[in-house]
C-alpha cells in the first residue's frame, strides 16, 4: 500500500460510557487492510481502556496521560510530531491515526492543533469528528451535562449507539432533539460499534469545499421541547455578500462569542467574484478558500450554517442582513 499524505486523522469523542472502545475495537479488527495508530487518551494513572483494546499485528496504541484538553499542545503535538518523525524515517508504518478523547474531553483543542500547528498541518489532515452518542442515556446526559450537549455540536457524524435499548418513539425523539443540535452531522446507528466503514472513515468532514450537508428544510422541523444550550441555524442568503462588511462581522462575531461558536461553515456568494469562497472554522480559528467557479446553471446562494451555546442567533440574522452589496 502507499503512503498516505497526509495522514488522515479520525477524533473520536462521546459521553462516558458512549460505545468509544467498542467501536474502536471493531475498527482495528475490521480487514480493512490499513494499519490504524491509536491514541488513547484517558483521565487519570492507569488507561483500562489500553486493555480493553484490541491490538493487532502493526497497529500501535499510544498512551497519553491527563485530560486531552489540558495537554493538547504538549503531549498530543509531541506524540503526533513523533508518529510522523518515525514514520517518515521508515521505523513504523501507519496509514491513518485515530484519536480518542476521554468522555469528559472538549474535542475542540484537539481540532484546533491540526488548523494551527505547521509542523501538524503538514503531516497531517482532519479528517472528521465523530461523536458516539448512547441512544439509551443521552436524553438524560444531553439535559445534564454541557460537554456532552458540545460533543454533538463538533460533530460531522452522528453515531448512535444502544439503540437496541430504546423503543422506536424514544430513538425519534432523540434523533430530532439531535438534529436540532446539530443539522450538519448526518446520524448513524452503530450496533456494539458496527458500522460501515466507509460512514467512519474519509469523512473529509472539514474540507472546505465539501457540501453542507443540510436538509434545505430542516428548520422547519426544529423541536423545542428542549431547551438546549447548543443549537444551529442556517442562514440563506440570494443577495451577495460585500466581503469587507462580512469579514468585519465575522471578526466581531468570533471576538465577541469565539468560546459559545463551536463549528461553522458557509458557501458565500460574494459580489464580483465569480467564485465561491468557502470559510469554516472551530471557536476563534477560521479557515477560508477560494472555492470552485460558480455554474451558469447554479442558483448564486450563500449559505451558512452556525452551531454553538446560546447564540443570539436574531442578533447575528440581524447583522448579517446589512452585510450585502447595495445595488
Ligand atoms: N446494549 C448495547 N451496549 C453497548 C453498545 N455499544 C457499546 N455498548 C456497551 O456499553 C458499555 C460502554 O462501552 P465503551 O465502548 O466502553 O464506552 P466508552 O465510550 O469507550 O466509555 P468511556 O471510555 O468510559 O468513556 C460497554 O459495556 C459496551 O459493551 C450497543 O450498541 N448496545
Amino acid at each position: 500500500m502507499t503512503d498516505t499524505h497526509p495522514i488522515p486523522v479520525t477524533l473520536l469523542t462521546g459521553f462516558l460510557g458512549a460505545g468509544k472502545t467498542t467501536l474502536l475495537n471493531r475498527i482495528l479488527q475490521e480487514p480493512h487492510g490499513q494499519r490504524i495508530a491509536v491514541i488513547e487518551n484517558e483521565f487519570g494513572e492507569t488507561g483500562i481502556d489500553n486493555e480493553l483494546l484490541f491490538q493487532a499485528g502493526e497497529q500501535i496504541v499510544e498512551m497519553n496521560n491527563g485530560c486531552i484538553c489540558c495537554t493538547v499542545r504538549g503531549d498530543l503535538l509531541r506524540i503526533l510530531g513523533d508518529l510522523a518523525g518515525r514514520r517518515e524515517a521508515g521505523e513504523i508504518r501507519f496509514d491513518r491515526v485515530v484519536i480518542e478523547t476521554t468522555g469528559l474531553a472538549d474535542p475542540a483543542p484537539v481540532a484546533q492543533t491540526f488548523f494551527v500547528e505547521e509542523t501538524i498541518r503538514d503531516d497531517y489532515r482532519l479528517d472528521a469528528i465523530l461523536t458516539v452518542v448512547d441512544a439509551k442515556h443521552a436524553p438524560r446526559q444531553l439535559d445534564e451535562h454541557h460537554e456532552a450537549q458540545e460533543q454533538v455540536g463538533f460533530a460531522d457524524r452522528i453515531l448512535l449507539s444502544k439503540t437496541d435499548l430504546v423503543d422506536a418513539a424514544a430513538l425519534a425523539e432523540l434523533e430530532a432533539r439531535l438534529r436540532a443540535m446539530n443539522p450538519r452531522a448526518p446520524i448513524q446507528p452503530v450496533h456494539f460499534g458496527q458500522a460501515p466503514l466507509r460512514d467512519i472513515l474519509d469523512i473529509h468532514g472539514f474540507d472546505l469545499d465539501a457540501i453542507l450537508g443540510i436538509e434545505p428544510d430542516f428548520l422547519n422541523d426544529l423541536g423545542h421541547e428542549h431547551d438546549d444550550e447548543v443549537h444551529a441555524f442556517v442562514y440563506r442568503a440570494e443577495r451577495p455578500f460585500d466581503a469587507a462588511k462580512l469579514l468585519a462581522l465575522m471578526d466581531l462575531l468570533i471576538s465577541e462569542f469565539g468560546v459559545d461558536l463551536l463549528r461553522y461553515k458557509g458557501i458565500l456568494h460574494i459580489a464580483g467574484n465569480p467564485n465561491k469562497i468557502v470559510f469554516q472554522g472551530v471557536h476563534g480559528l477560521l479557515d477560508e478558500s477560494l472555492g470552485a467557479p460558480w455554474r451558469e446553471d447554479e442558483k448564486r446562494e450563500s449559505v451558512l450554517v452556525f452551531i454553538g451555546r446560546n447564540l443570539p442567533r436574531e442578533q447575528i440574522v440581524a447583522t448579517l442582513k446589512t452585510c450585502h452589496a447595495h445595488g
